[in-house]
């Protein structure tokens, strides 16, 4: 019989995960050593915990499976909430292992070192950023808990939450089983995309929405063929930026309301039938929009539910939709192609002495990947966002909608663990919280690009309340840094230095690579520009 400790490793494989990410503690040093000398998965260690889930959160959404985060009790499981609830918040499957007491020291009469209220202090916080939880203290029924606890983390992709008390590690047990995945009812199924198609049939001007869902439950390119196949145009929300990459002959560019390009805009606003799939009907995917929740000519499929009008089809996951779409659309007369129009992305940065504007950042990475071809990238809130919609359409992590900072760097490490080189997006205020992560990457090897955006402010925040100095940060000096934490830095001033840094960087390899990009306060991309002037339109609006 396997030990638990085993047991929940091989399981962990079996359900998708190709690494786990982590800090140990005398919590979680048993099963860390488990971990470590069974080889059973490649481990990461990092400096902080929240860096650990945004790493671990990131792997997911590249990998399209469960991410792995192993912390101590406590003091290091408390310091991944944030992470944890950015994952909920996008959907992203990251199994947190916690550790805990075991059943001998919870009744030894003392508080315990990072207990807080109560011994289940922690279970009773994870609840609330978790959609599963299993406690692991009974090796017969432990197997079930956790092949249940990993089944929810797949079908629902949001995070779960494992507690693994540290006198269980050796416990004998069964191995854990795999659930089958629980089907959709066929004639729910058929029904439902039978109504759909019949709408798409007699809508004039119908658009596909498309957001993370698309890419967590793995039907992205199911998503292409099947835009393909009906003939209709794409657009991605602003969460959903990046997903369909390749796909430019269906995707016409990512809705961004009165903050986007204006005709693809009127593609989405003036649209008799909106197909949301995979989509977060959040503020900051539709804040700027009119009519994006009107039930008269939406259909939003999320959530393994599917809304139509006024009435719902229940447990109809997105996979099982989007083939039954499939299967029946070849009942029904294809439509003339409509692709939309498509975005013109800006290219052919004059490499000069002028200083740098953040937009010239997206046009020196545009010329980067057509040379070199695409890198998969990351990006932290902060205008470096915004920037990134000036990028052409590329595979990209990033905190669209729960828009915590800290989360770019930690994901570029996540993303580059899985074997990718990601370049990273990253404003100096994120860098400050989580950017020394970068001093990891030496023992594994790991070399990421970051393009940092040094404009010695909270820029984002300036650009709604001018009026406060406490938007004014310090000048750092990053890149002069990088070398003592094992990277190359180079701080550059002009566009011409911006763009030789970043052909220096991509003929880098085996140490990541830190490009400081000095802007000036009060500049912004002109995405975010837009993005503020239509935020501030639609809040005079709601006065
Ligand atoms: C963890 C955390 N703390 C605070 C915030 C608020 C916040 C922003 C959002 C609005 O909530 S944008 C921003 C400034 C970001 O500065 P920097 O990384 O330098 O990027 P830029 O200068 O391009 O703005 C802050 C502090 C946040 N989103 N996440
Ligand atoms: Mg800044």
């Amino acid at each position: 019989m396997p030990t638990l400790a085993t047991a929940l490793l091989d399981a962990l494989e079996d359900h998708g995960a190709r690494e786990i990410f982590g800090i140990p503690g005398d919590f979680v040093l048993p099963f860390f050593k488990v971990i470590e000398e069974s080889g059973t998965l490649p481990y990461f260690t990092l400096s902080h915990e929240p860096a650990v889930g945004f790493a671990a959160d990131a792997a997911s959404r590249y990998r399209g499976s469960i991410g792995v985060a192993v912390v101590t009790y406590g003091a290091g499981a408390f310091n991944l909430v944030n992470s944890i609830a950015g994952a909920y918040a996008e959907r992203s499957p990251v199994v947190v292992i916690a550790g805990a007491p075991g059943a001998r020291e919870r009744t030894s009469g003392y508080l315990l070192h990072h207990q807080v209220r109560t011994v289940d202090t922690q279970l009773a916080v994870f609840k609330e950023v978790t959609c599963d939880q299993a406690v692991l203290t009974d090796p017969a029924t432990a197997p079930a808990e956790i092949a249940r606890v990993l089944r929810s983390a797949l079908e629902l992709s949001l995070p779960v939450y494992i507690e693994f008390p540290r006198d269980m590690v050796d416990a004998k047990v069964d191995p854990v089983p795999k659930l089958p995945r629980r089907e959709a009812d066929a004639g729910a199924r058929d029904e439902c995309a039978e109504e759909i198609l019949a709408r798409i049939a007699k809508a004039k001007s119908p658009v596909m929405v498309v957001d993370v869902e698309i890419r967590r439950y793995g039907v992205e390119q199911q998503v292409g063929a099947l835009a393909r196949k009906l003939g209709l145009p794409v657009v991605t929300t602003f969460m959903g930026r990046g997903l369909l990459e390749g796909d430019d002959d269906v995707v016409a560019g990512t809705y961004l309301g009165a903050a986007g390009d204006p005709d693809l805009s009127a593609l989405v606003e003036g649209a008799d039938l909106v197909l949301m799939f995979g989509v977060i009907l959040s503020d900051t995917n539709f804040a700027l929009s009119s009519n994006m929740t009107d039930p008269r000519r939406t259909v939003l499929a999320t959530g393994r539910e599917v809304q139509i009008g006024h009435h719902v089809y229940r447990d109809l996951p997105l996979a099982d939709l989007i083939s039954g779409l499939d299967a029946h659309a070849d009942q029904h007369p294809p439509r003339p192609r409509n692709a939309g129009k498509g975005m013109a992305y800006p290219r052919g940065l004059a490499a000069d002495a002028s200083p740098i504007a953040p937009s010239d950042i997206a046009t020196a990475i545009n010329d980067l990947f057509d040379r070199h071809g695409k890198m998969p990238m990351t990006a932290d809130i902060g205008d470096c966002l915004f920037t990134a919609m000036e990028i052409d359409n590329t595979a990209l992590a990033a905190p669209g909608y729960y828009a915590g900072m800290g989360f770019g760097v930690p994901a570029g490490i996540g993303v580059a663990a899985t074997g990718l080189r990601p370049l990273v997006l990253v404003g100096d205020g994120a860098f400050q919280m989580t950017g020394w992560e970068l001093g990891n990457c030496k023992r594994y090897g790991l070399d990421p690009i970051v393009v940092l955006f040094n404009n010695c402010s909270w820029e984002m925040l300036r650009v709604f309340q001018p009026e406060s100095k406490f938007n004014d940060l310090d000048d750092w000096h990053f890149a002069d840094i990088a070398k003592s934490i094992g990277g190359v830095g180079e701080r550059v001033t002009t566009r011409a230095e911006l763009a030789a840094a970043l052909q220096r960087a991509v003929e880098r390899r085996g140490v990541f690579s830190l490009i400081e990009v000095m802007l000036p306060r009060g500049a912004t991309s002109q995405t975010l520009a837009r993005f503020v002037t239509g935020f501030k339109a639609a809040r005079e609006r709601m006065k």
